[in-house]
This record gives C-alpha cells, sequence and structure tokens, in this order.
C-alpha cells in the first residue's frame, strides 16, 4: 500500500469542447455528455474504495461542476473545497474563443501544435478588454494586474501551479487524506509533467481526456509509485486522449 492517495480528475466535456472552440480561461459549462462523464466517474471511484476527504478545484465552472456532481454521486458532497486560480486552464490567449479547425486551417499543422502542445511557446496575448478576456473579472480582482495571465504556455502554467501543488495539496497528502483535483486538460498536463518528471519534449505528446479519474500512488517524496499513474477506466481513457489528440482535424 502506498501512503498518499491523489486523484486527478478533468472537467467532463464543456460547451466549448463540444463545439471544438479554444477555451481556456472563459466560464464555459458543462454540457449534458459532460455531466454524465461526471456522474460515470462516480462508481469507478467507489469501485476502486477511494472515497476523496478533499477536493481542490480551479475557479472555473466546468471544474466545480464536475467535482461536484462526481462527489454528489459517492455521497461526498460534504468533504471540505478549496478553490485556486492557480489550477485554472491554461489562458489560450488571442485564441480564446477561436475555432480549433479553422486555426489548423488558418495558421497550418506547425503553427497549430506550437501553440496548442509545445512546452514554453505562448500563443498571441489577449487584449485586456478583449470580448473573451478575464483581465476585469472579479474573481481575479485580487490578483496584482501583472500575475493576471493574458496568455500562457504550458510552462507558465506549471510555474504558477507548483506553488499550489507544494503549498495546498501536498500538505493535505501529508495528512494522509485521500486528495481530489477537478481541473483541466492544461493544467492537469502541468501537474503531470511535474509528477512523473517528464522532459519538454515527452509532454507534448500527453493528452487527458475529459471525465476520467486519474490515480497517483505517491511515495513519501511525493513521487509516483507507478509513473503515469493509473486511469481508473484504462480502456476508456486510452481512446479519449486520441481524440483529445486529434482536436481540429
Ligand atoms: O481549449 C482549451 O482550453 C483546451 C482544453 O479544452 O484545449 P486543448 O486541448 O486544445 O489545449
Amino acid at each position: 500500500m502506498s501512503p498518499y492517495s491523489l486523484i486527478l480528475l478533468r472537467h467532463g466535456e464543456s460547451q466549448w469542447n463540444q463545439k471544438n472552440l479554444f477555451t481556456g480561461w472563459v466560464d464555459v459549462d458543462l454540457t449534458e455528455k459532460g455531466e454524465a462523464e461526471a456522474r460515470a466517474a462516480a462508481p469507478l471511484l467507489a469501485e476502486a474504495g477511494l472515497l476523496p476527504d478533499v477536493v481542490h478545484t480551479s475557479l472555473l465552472r466546468r471544474a466545480i461542476r464536475t467535482a461536484q456532481i462526481t462527489l454528489d454521486g459517492i455521497d461526498r458532497h460534504w468533504i471540505p473545497v478549496r478553490r485556486s486560480w492557480r489550477l485554472n486552464e491554461r489562458h489560450y490567449g488571442a485564441l480564446q474563443g477561436k475555432d480549433k479547425k479553422a486555426t489548423l486551417e488558418e495558421y497550418g499543422e506547425e503553427q497549430f501544435m506550437q501553440w496548442r502542445r509545445s512546452y514554453d511557446v505562448p500563443p498571441p496575448p489577449l487584449p485586456k478588454d478583449a470580448e473573451y478576456s478575464q483581465f476585469y473579472d472579479v474573481r481575479y480582482a485580487d490578483l496584482p494586474p501583472e500575475v493576471r495571465p493574458r496568455t500562457e504556455a504550458l510552462a507558465n502554467v506549471l510555474h504558477r501551479a507548483l506553488p499550489y501543488w507544494y503549498d495546498a495539496i501536498v500538505p493535505d497528502l501529508r495528512l494522509g487524506r485521500t486528495v481530489l483535483v477537478a481541473a483541466h486538460g492544461n493544467s492537469l498536463r502541468a501537474l503531470v509533467k511535474h509528477l512523473d518528471g517528464m522532459s519538454e519534449e515527452a509532454v507534448v505528446g500527453l493528452n487527458i481526456p475529459t471525465g476520467m479519474p486519474l490515480l497517483y500512488e505517491l511515495d513519501e517524496n511525493m513521487r509516483p509509485i507507478t509513473t503515469g499513474g493509473r486511469y481508473l477506466d484504462p480502456e476508456a481513457a486510452r481512446a479519449a486522449a486520441e481524440a483529445v489528440a486529434n482536436q481540429g482535424r
């Protein structure tokens, strides 16, 4: 038995996942399919005997609602919750609200993939007052303006997520709590990169599917017992990750 259990859960399908639009910090809701995915995660946790004691989410409703629906399904809707902008999806800059297929056609495969999956190349920044900007969103009002992103590469996401990992999630794990983190495709890619010690090149090929619980059993040093963790439904997760990889095509 490993000492520490961490469950990573990307939100269920969102309205903009369904429409194939770059989303980032835009606060779109789940689709009915996304709600069903969140419900389906519950029995997987129950069957594995994984009952979260505490949940951490981003400030975005697709992650917040996914956590609520999943936890409700295992009668754990009452556990303590903490939320942080540090778990938010990657800010997608000027791509927020843009169609993935149209972006691929307009800019070509190389640029498209560089923006989507490269480690350190961010999309162009989004003007503060653009339609899909969150710069003046009240939920980020406590953040100094220079911290509020207008675009992010995965490297920036890792940089802002790690303080939360060390200062909020690890302390919960150290107390022996089973921790659920409900977050996003790219904030979870950053966390997985850190946990698995992935190279900048390897993380390019990492895709996290929606609504599939990913269990990391961690040792005393908060390192995975098994690299890559373990999806509770590995076959479904593999197919769904492939679909994420192929978005835009
Ligand atoms: O649009 C987004 O914010 C993300 C996740 O949905 O997309 P991608 O997988 O292309 O990084």
